[in-house]
């Protein structure tokens, strides 16, 4: 056995400074991602989110979906979510990314972007539930997207493209300097899948 061959090639941090974005490249075979794309559009209990905001009542046209150890709950924007439970396909794919960053998750939010025309605007990872400097590690699937982060003081961006089956892991003191988002664009037609592992510590 030629142990090389099991040896990751190292990461790449993507910030210049204050927090660490490791980027792993594409860790799935494009055929795994691509079967995984459509199993989980398939089985995915995808919905809209919700928000009450000022009173009035939002919903997103992004899908999402939030899986679990065990039926987490959480209320942000005054609605209850609740986590499922974990399916064959998620389960696979979060060990996959356990081995290959050397964390333990116990929960996965999905996103489902229908088109480019949808996004995520500017934010940070920082529910109060999340272990704190604990990492995230986002794994893409279906179209390849834009991805940039903004760092909260200089307004410096980085920007990278993510493409189907790579993985990138955010950590440390990354949610407190950098913002991150998804950028809307007119040029992608396809549907694009992100999933973001996460440690949830309930209080
Ligand atoms: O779709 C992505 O790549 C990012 C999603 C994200 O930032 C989030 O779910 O918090
Ligand atoms: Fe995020």
């Amino acid at each position: 056995m030629d142990l090389f061959e099991q040896t990751l090639a190292e990461p790449i941090n993507i910030l210049p400074k204050d927090g660490l974005v490791n980027y792993y490249g594409e860790i799935l075979p494009v055929k795994a991602s691509n079967d995984y794309f459509i199993a989980l559009l398939n089985e995915i209990d995808w919905r809209r989110d919700q928000a009450v905001i000022f009173g009035k009542h939002i919903e997103t046209k992004r899908k999402v979906a939030w899986y679990a150890d065990q039926a987490f709950e959480y209320t942000y924007s005054n609605i209850t979510k609740r986590a499922l439970p974990w399916t064959q396909n998620l389960l696979a794919l979060k060990i996959l990314v356990e081995q290959q960053t050397n964390e333990n998750y116990n929960s996965c939010l999905l996103n489902l972007y229908h088109s480019g025309e949808e996004g995520m605007a500017w934010h940070s990872d920082g529910e109060i539930d999340l272990k704190k400097h604990g990492a995230i590690a986002s794994l893409s699937l279906g179209a390849t997207r834009k991805f940039a982060f903004k760092h909260k003081q200089s307004k410096d961006v980085i920007s990278l493209y993510l493409k189907p089956g790579s993985l990138l892991v955010m950590k440390g003191i990354t949610q407190q300097h950098w913002l991150h988002r998804l950028p809307p664009t007119k040029k992608v037609f396809d549907a694009r899948i992100n999933l973001t592992f996460r440690t949830i510590t309930p209080t």
